[in-house]
């Protein structure tokens, strides 16, 4: 078993997750500690605006090595703070532009996480592994979603099929069968629509326990335009960048809402997309086990147990933490890497054969 440290920098922009696991990349030993540390506003605000422009921006824009190096520091600060000695570091970095290959579209796929791990490695004096997405991407694939492998030996002892649905900024759920099948794929938006409306309305960065969204309605005409989005019937594989649906939530006419019923419709979108899901799942889950910051937005579980058949519940009543599966992805996923085992597959990214990717810096192991 290798021992290591899983670092993943979500869409929401809000903070790094550290998890501590052991594991040989396919079977899952112990589980160690997890932290969080937020990033400052100034930070949160860089990441944002480089989000913004990252189509046009260049890679020695100094506002951008300024975030990075920020960035980068944060994590190491995670690494100390946890306290713990590890053979190998996951680092995710931080998604700005993700554009997967999309039927239809003439453009270069390409997937950009930011973050130095040299000096990461060189910091914490720790091998790490890095830029998981790439060669997926390279390859034909989506580039994400990357975690279902890690659900899958997560979800072993479990009953299948299991559907484990992680609502972040945007929304991804991996399906599994009995006889270890994934299905993998982004449901939609989830969080990140919803943050954005919150900060706008409240000045908050987000609508904590869905208070706004619970105090309004979900507008049936917005979320009648809104369901006609071909990417929720489009089949997998598919993958999202977080701004993706800006633009139909515009026209939508979700902006001309009042704060509240704005909110509500945007949580009722997130169960929308992830009913929509399920229509592509080979057959029916047993039950739906949530994780990522959504699970706590009671307008959220409500909108999705509404929406779907089976039983829906936080991941925790599975023994695990729900705020922690993501940084334990990047965990096992770092000693696949090692290992030189496949980190993507057919049924998760659409790669062409199961994937090896990332890459390593540090004293190898
Ligand atoms: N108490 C709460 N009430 C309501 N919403 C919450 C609460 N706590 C967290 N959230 C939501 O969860 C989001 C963070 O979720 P999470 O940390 O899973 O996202 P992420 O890992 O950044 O995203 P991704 O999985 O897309 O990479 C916050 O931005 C907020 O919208
Ligand atoms: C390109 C990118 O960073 N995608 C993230 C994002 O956040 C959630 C969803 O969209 C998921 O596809 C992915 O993250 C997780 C960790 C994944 O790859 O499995």
């Amino acid at each position: 078993m290798l021992r290591t440290i899983g670092l993943m920098s979500g869409t929401s922009l809000d903070g790094v997750d550290a998890a501590y696991l052991e594991t040989d990349g396919e079977v899952i030993g112990r589980l160690g500690p997890r932290l969080t540390l937020p990033y400052d506003q100034k930070l949160r605000r860089q990441l944002r605006g480089l989000l913004d422009r990252a189509e046009t921006l260049a890679e020695n824009d100094p506002e951008l090595i300024d975030a990075v190096r920020r960035l980068t520091d944060r994590h190491a600060e995670a690494v100390e703070a946890l306290g713990l000695e590890a053979d190998l570091i996951g680092f995710h970095g931080q998604t700005i532009l993700h554009r997967p290959p999309v039927v239809g579209r003439n453009y270069q796929p390409f997937t950009w996480q930011v973050g130095d791990a040299t000096s990461l490695a060189r910091r914490t004096g720790m091998t790490v592994a890095y830029d998981f997405r790439s060669a997926d991407v390279a390859a034909g694939g989506q580039g994400a979603p990357l975690v279902p492998v890690f659900h899958r030996a997560l979800a072993a002892p479990l009953p299948k099929p299991l559907a484990i649905l992680n609502l972040g900024g945007v929304g991804n759920v991996t399906w599994l069968g009995p006889e270890g099948e994934m299905l993998a794929f982004d449901t939609g938006p989830a969080n990140g629509p919803l943050d954005d409306w919150a900060r706008k309305h409240t000045g908050k960065d987000y609508d904590a326990a869905g208070k706004l969204a619970l105090a309004g309605q979900a507008d049936g005409a917005v979320l009648g335009r809104l369901m006609a989005h071909p990417y929720l019937t489009a089949p997998p594989p598919k993958s999202l960048d977080r701004l993706d649906f800006d633009r139909a939530l515009k026209e939508a006419g979700a902006a001309e809402l009042s704060a509240a019923d704005g909110a509500a419709t945007l949580c009722a979108f997130c169960a929308v997309c992830v009913a929509a899901a399920a229509r592509l799942f080979p057959e029916p889950p047993l039950q739906w086990l949530v994780a990522g910051g959504g699970r706590r937005n009671p307008a959220i579980m409500r909108a999705l147990q509404g929406a779907l058949e089976e039983p829906v519940r936080a991941v925790e009543v599975a023994g695990w933490d729900g705020d922690a599966l993501e940084a334990q992805a990047f965990g096992l996923l770092a000693a696949r890497v090692a290992r030189g085992l496949p980190i993507t597959f057919p049924g998760t990214t659409g790669a062409p054969r199961p994937l090896t990717g990332g890459r390593i810096v540090g004293s190898l192991l």
